[in-house]
């Protein structure tokens, strides 16, 4: 699996002026590896996550999945699909219990399983530490730890191998943020996921296998791990 962006660019209409985010961006993701994107408030990160998760189309060049234009494939498909997206604020929905988070979200993709939806949610679930007491609760009575657990689990449901997070852990304390980053590194290192995550803290950069820094609508990249 290989993600493109290919002479990316996105402008905000400002006046009668457009006015660039980014221009000329040509990045690659891979499977295996732990991107963080980091970069001043108002830098761009956000806009840059909504191409890749296709819920905006870019202004001047093109994203490929597999030599595959996202055009050409299909916006939806390819979030149906091909990724999933872990938020800030979890939007887990708040009155279904947590395997049942999971299972909507296999109920709208083509992943097909198996098992049961139930069963197949459980084990996700349980692959982010979830049990199967806690599984059966309402989200709005689990802590933020386990409600961003959740929806991790959630974004597995596809089955996809690109995991897309804006600020996964700008809702948790210290610890708990710990605690979820470990669990994106194992999706890394034990599944061979892509893991594309926003994160306001160096601290945390420093946990992922790829550093982007995004500023003046260009990116430096800072590698820590050799990249075939
Ligand atoms: N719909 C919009 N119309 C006009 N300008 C916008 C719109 N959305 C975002 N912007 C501007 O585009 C720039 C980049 O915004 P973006 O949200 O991508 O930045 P960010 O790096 O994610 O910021 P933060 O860290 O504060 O979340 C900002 O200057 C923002 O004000």
């Amino acid at each position: 699996m290989t993600l493109q962006t290919k002479e990316l660019g996105y402008y905000y209409l400002d006046g009668s002026k457009n006015r660039y985010i980014f221009q000329d961006l040509n990045l690659t993701f891979e499977k295996g590896v732990f991107y963080s994107i980091l970069g001043k408030s108002g830098s761009g990160k956000t806009t840059l996550l909504s191409l890749l998760s296709a819920l905006d189309s870019p202004k001047e060049g093109e994203i490929l999945l597999d030599g595959i234009s996202l055009k050409v494939m299909g916006l939806a498909s390819y979030r149906r699909n091909k990724i999933g997206i872990v938020f800030q604020n979890f939007n887990l929905i708040p009155y279904m219990t947590a395997v049942e988070n999971v299972m909507v979200v296999m109920s709208v993709t083509d992943n097909q399983s198996n098992v049961s939806a139930k069963e197949y949610a459980l084990n996700l679930l349980k692959s982010v530490e979830i049990d199967q007491t806690t599984a059966e609760r309402l989200v709005s009575n689990l802590s933020g730890g386990e409600q961003q657990r959740v929806a991790i689990a959630r974004s597995l449901a596809t089955n996809c191998d690109i995991i897309i997070a804006d600020e996964p852990t700008g809702n948790l304390d210290d610890d708990t943020a710990v605690g979820v980053i470990d669990i994106f590194r194992k999706l890394v290192d034990e599944e061979n996921k892509c893991v594309i995550m926003v994160t306001h803290s160096q601290e945390i950069a420093t946990k992922t296998d790829i550093i982007m820094y995004l500023n003046k609508g260009s990116i430096n990249i800072l590698k820590k791990k050799e990249v075939v």
